[in-house]
């Protein structure tokens, strides 16, 4: 059995305190591109362990054992006593991007085993194993826009839609740490709430919808604040950075013809546009 896990992008990002355990509380949506990992599943033979992983396209770091579609399996295995399975991983959203990849495909593996196993989990318990697995997890089980609350673990569904908008994604090579992001940061909270502005016509999000993490991650890696200028020189109705970085991503009008720009040889380059969701 096949499935495609999606990344996502903030739209807006205001964090607006620190707590006293340390994290931070945030205002934020997350909306979901069609940038897909490939993640297959088929039952292993009997006599090679519980699972194997084979992987492939981008490389993570990770060891087999912490990679997210595995804790996803082994979430589900100590309650489920599951089958053991041949799990196949293309990776092609790239990791450290804010593009939530690696949730994505926890999540995506969550609702996988489910259905080739035939648990009967309906999504509202699947978010709740998805929750365990990472703070914006839960939001890849039901996948549509989403406003989120608290350490971005707080969900409510919003209607929002860019159909018909382009996207342009680039991820410079560039790794920015959300420890170090976070710390950077002076939380207050916005003239105007997030909730608001979504509502507005995308042509006015730009001077009121925000990424705060741009503040303290552009004068540090200034090359990512020049791809977020060169979305707007291309003529990007808005642009930000997403979640922490580095990706930083542009929407366009339906007719905007998107050039050829040289971002580095190693950068990530996504063109695209949002259908229906
Ligand atoms: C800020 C977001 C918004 O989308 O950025 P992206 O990951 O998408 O870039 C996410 O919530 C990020 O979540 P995630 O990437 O899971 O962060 P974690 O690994 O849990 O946290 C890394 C570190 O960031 C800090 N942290 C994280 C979340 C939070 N609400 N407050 C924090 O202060 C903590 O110091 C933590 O140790
Ligand atoms: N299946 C996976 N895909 C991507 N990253 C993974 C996966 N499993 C574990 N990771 C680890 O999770 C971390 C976060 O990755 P990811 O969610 O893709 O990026 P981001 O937090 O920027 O949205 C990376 O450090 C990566 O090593």
């Amino acid at each position: 059995m096949l499935t495609f896990p999606n990344a996502k992008i903030n739209l807006g990002l205001n964090i607006t305190e620190k707590r006293p355990d340390g994290y931070h509380n945030l205002e934020t949506i997350f909306y979901p591109v069609p940038i897909e990992d490939a993640l297959e599943i088929n039952i292993l033979n009997k006599g090679n362990g519980k699972f194997r992983l084979h992987q492939a396209g981008l490389e993570i770091e990770e060891e087999a054992e912490s990679n997210l579609v595995v804790k996803a399996y082994k979430l589900l295995d100590d309650r489920f006593n599951l089958p053991p399975v041949d799990i196949h991983l293309f990776k092609h959203i790239p990791s450290g991007a804010g593009l939530g990849g690696g949730s994505a495909d926890a999540a995506f593996m969550l609702k996988l085993l489910n259905n080739k196993f035939e648990l009967g989990l309906p999504d509202d318990t699947l978010e709740e194993y998805a929750a365990k697995l990472g703070a914006d997890c839960a939001f890849f089980i039901k996948n549509r826009p989403t406003y989120a609350e608290g350490i971005g673990n707080i969900f409510s569904p919003l209607p929002l839609s860019l159909k018909g908008y382009r996207i342009w994604l680039v991820k410079p090579d560039i790794f920015v740490s959300t420890r170090d992001a976070f710390a950077k940061i002076k939380p207050h909270h916005p003239e105007m709430s997030l909730k608001e502005i979504a509502q507005l016509p995308v042509e006015e999000w730009n001077g009121r919808m925000v990424n705060d993490f741009e503040e303290s991650v552009f004068p540090q890696f200034p090359a990512i604040g020049e791809i977020k200028e060169e979305m707007y020189r291309q003529g990007a109705v808005y642009a930000s950075m997403s979640g922490s970085g580095s990706s930083v991503y542009g929407l366009f009008k339906e007719d905007a013809v998107l050039p050829e720009v040289d971002f580095g040889e190693k950068a990530f380059v996504y063109k695209g546009q949002f259908t229906d969701i």
